[in-house]
């Protein structure tokens, strides 16, 4: 288990974090979105013990990261935000001293280490100067130092960065077949990662949270959520048509391919009941498709304070 309780740090004048409270339980992964500068990595490094907070606490399975820093350190593995420092060093000897480092001798360093360098594809790479590796290879040694010594606990801090999508793909299979029985905490742009992985998404701002929910939850607060669209020849017709009908909140017409959006209030639109009130008043249509909801739009404004979260 991860928790973080009123975890606060200050730099100079910017309160970077200011009171981030949460539980992740194993077998959940934890997303964390915000915008540039939300405060995610500076949270994330303070759960992995390497940045002290300027107040309030993290524990990871049970252990007080400042209290007892090896106990938390030996049941985490922490993926920081770009390249693994040791540049010079090759992945097989990057890994070999975090191996040592873990205390992992014998046998079993062996296996952990065929292990990590089979399930991230090392293979080709292994006595290559890390610094000379794409940006693809780099996140993947720093993620097999990750999961090497097989933690119940996991941070990763945008661990799909620079990866193609191919690696993207087999990198969200790993972490959700990790996560079955661990605790994962991940940071992320990406939205897609957000559905693809994740059980529960925080979104953070300014150093809150200000949202907390499973990423259907948050996908229901999106206007988009049971709307319908459409592409009419004469959009101010179909307008004119539709407006009024029960059920049906508002428009909006896309800039670019003129697609008309409905939307619903309270319950789905029904496609069926737009089609047969365009029919009857004999508007013109085509490509009228259901809706779903869109986190980018829920967390722009819910990050711009647009909407209450
Ligand atoms: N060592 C530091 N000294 C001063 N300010 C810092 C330091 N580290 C981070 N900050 C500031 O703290 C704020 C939060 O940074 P942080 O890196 O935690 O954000 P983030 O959400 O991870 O952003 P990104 O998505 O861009 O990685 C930013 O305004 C950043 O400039």
């Amino acid at each position: 288990m991860i928790e973080a309780h009123a975890l606060h740090k200050r730099y100079g004048r910017l309160l970077a974090v200011d009171g981030i409270s949460f539980k992740v339980e194993p077998g959940e992964v934890l997303g964390f979105l915000g915008p540039n500068g939300a405060g995610k990595s500076t949270t994330m490094k303070m759960i992995a013990g390497f940045l002290a907070p300027s107040s309030g606490t993290a524990k990871v399975c049970g252990h007080d990261v400042q209290a007892e820093p090896m106990a938390a350190r030996r049941a985490l593995g922490y993926l920081p935000e770009g390249a693994p420092g040791y540049g010079e060093m090759s992945p097989k000897g990057f890994l070999g001293f975090i191996a040592d480092v873990r205390g992992l001798a014998g046998e079993h360093r062996r296996a952990r280490l065929d292990a990590v360098i089979g399930r991230l594809s090392l293979q080709s790479v292994l006595h290559q100067p890390i610094d000379t590796l794409s940006k693809g290879f780099k996140r993947r040694v720093g993620l097999a130092a990750a999961i090497l010594h097989d933690p119940p606990a996991l941070v990763l801090d945008e661990p799909t960065d620079g990866l193609d999508p191919n690696q993207k793909h087999e990198v969200r299979g790993l972490i959700r077949e990790l996560a079955r029985d661990r605790t994962v905490l991940l940071s992320t742009h990406i939205l897609e990662e957000v559905e693809a992985v994740c059980s529960r998404a925080m979104i953070v701002a300014r150093g809150k949270v200000l949202a907390d929910a499973t990423p259907s939850e948050l996908l229901a607060r999106s206007r988009y959520q049971g709307a319908v669209s459409l592409l009419a020849a004469d959009s101010i017709a179909a307008r004119a048509a539709l407006d009024g009908m029960p059920g049906v909140s508002g428009f909006h017409q896309d800039g670019g391919d003129g697609r008309l959006y409905v939307f619903p209030q309270g319950k789905p639109v029904s496609a069926e009941a737009v089609a047969e009130r365009l029919r009857q008043r004999g508007v013109d249509y085509r490509g009228l498709q259901p809706e779903r909801g869109r986190l980018d739009e829920v967390f722009r404004r819910i990050t711009t304070g647009e909407a209450q979260a």
